[in-house]
């Protein structure tokens, strides 16, 4: 038997809960091989990122190279990548490898509000990055970025929707907009999927009343790139992503004195919980 395979270019959290380390958790829990292209070191705990350490741009050429001359892949998910340099190296690393999905979560900012992109060479996300995308997955603050509109100026689902459908014109073939950050929609945590062909499409699940959810955003982008691997079309690949995220949700914990984890094995329905 010979697994799918799936492989993050992110950036690593020493704490666990984002980054390539949630991705490669969320992969072998949807029975996906993870592989990882590491953009940068953070020092990270649930606080805060305390420390930033890009990687040079020729290792990180040098990662993928390793990975995709040899070994291939049937997904690739893009997390952290840190300035424009290396996004460019890296869309036209997955250009030059025929990667067949590629899934790109444009991350700008951590949770506690620490920038682990640089605003001012967005251009490269937007021209080089997105055109190579099957699908982008932005929050709100990230898509008003990507747009040029004030941070908070997404506030209902009508203003996400004509989002989500602004942000094709970027190149990418789908749109997942990500409503965890919409405030007054107390009951759900309701996320819209715009694709070139089809109309928007919501995905809702109840909104969990928990502050413990570091790396909601990379788990939902990991777990749409494994089911995606697994030859999932998009829009069920999204609802698939959808039902495990909220599991992980569900079953956050807290994990040292600020923003606590998910717990990526909720899916399986076993208690995680030490005795
Ligand atoms: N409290 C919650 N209960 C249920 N689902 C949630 C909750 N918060 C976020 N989600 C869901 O988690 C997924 C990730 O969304 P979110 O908007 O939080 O991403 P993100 O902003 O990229 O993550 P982060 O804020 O960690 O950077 C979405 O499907 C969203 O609807
Ligand atoms: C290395 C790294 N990458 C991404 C995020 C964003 O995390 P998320 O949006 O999933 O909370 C993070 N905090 N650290």
């Amino acid at each position: 038997m010979k697994p799918f395979l799936a492989l993050t270019i992110a950036g690593s959290d020493s704490g666990g809960g984002a980054g390539i380390q949630a991705d490669l958790k969320t992969f072998q829990e949807l029975g996906v091989f993870g592989m990882s292209v590491i953009t940068a070191l953070t020092a990270q705990n649930s606080l805060g990122v305390h420390a930033v350490h890009p990687a040079p741009v020729s290792i990180i050429e040098a990662q993928i190279e390793a990975v995709l001359s040899d070994m291939g892949t049937d997904a690739v998910k893009t997390g952290m990548l840190y300035d424009g340099a290396i996004t460019e190296a890296v869309a036209w690393a997955i250009g030059r490898y025929g990667v067949p999905r590629v899934v790109v979560d444009p991350v700008l900012v951590a949770k506690g509000g620490s920038e682990l992109f640089r605003r001012e060479e967005l251009d490269a996300l937007r021209t080089k990055l997105l055109p190579a995308a099957e699908i982008v997955t932005p929050n709100l603050p990230e898509a008003c970025a990507l747009l040029g509109l004030p941070d908070g100026a997404l506030r209902t689902r009508r203003d996400m929707e004509q989002a989500a459908i602004a942000l094709l014109d970027f190149g990418s073939r789908y749109v997942l907009l990500k409503g965890g950050h919409l405030e007054n929609e107390e009951e759900e945590a309701a996320d819209v999927l715009a694709g070139r062909d089809d109309g928007p499409v919501w995905l809702s699940a109840p909104r969990i009343p928990t502050g413990h959810t570091h790396g909601t955003g990379c788990t939902t982008a990991a777990a749409l790139a494994a089911y995606m691997a697994r030859g999932y079309p998009v829009a069920e690949a999204a609802a698939a992503a959808k039902a495990f995220v909220t599991a992980a949700i569900r079953a956050s914990f807290p994990h040292g004195a600020g923003t606590g984890s998910l717990w990526h094995g909720a899916h399986r329905g076993e208690p995680g919980g030490r005795r």
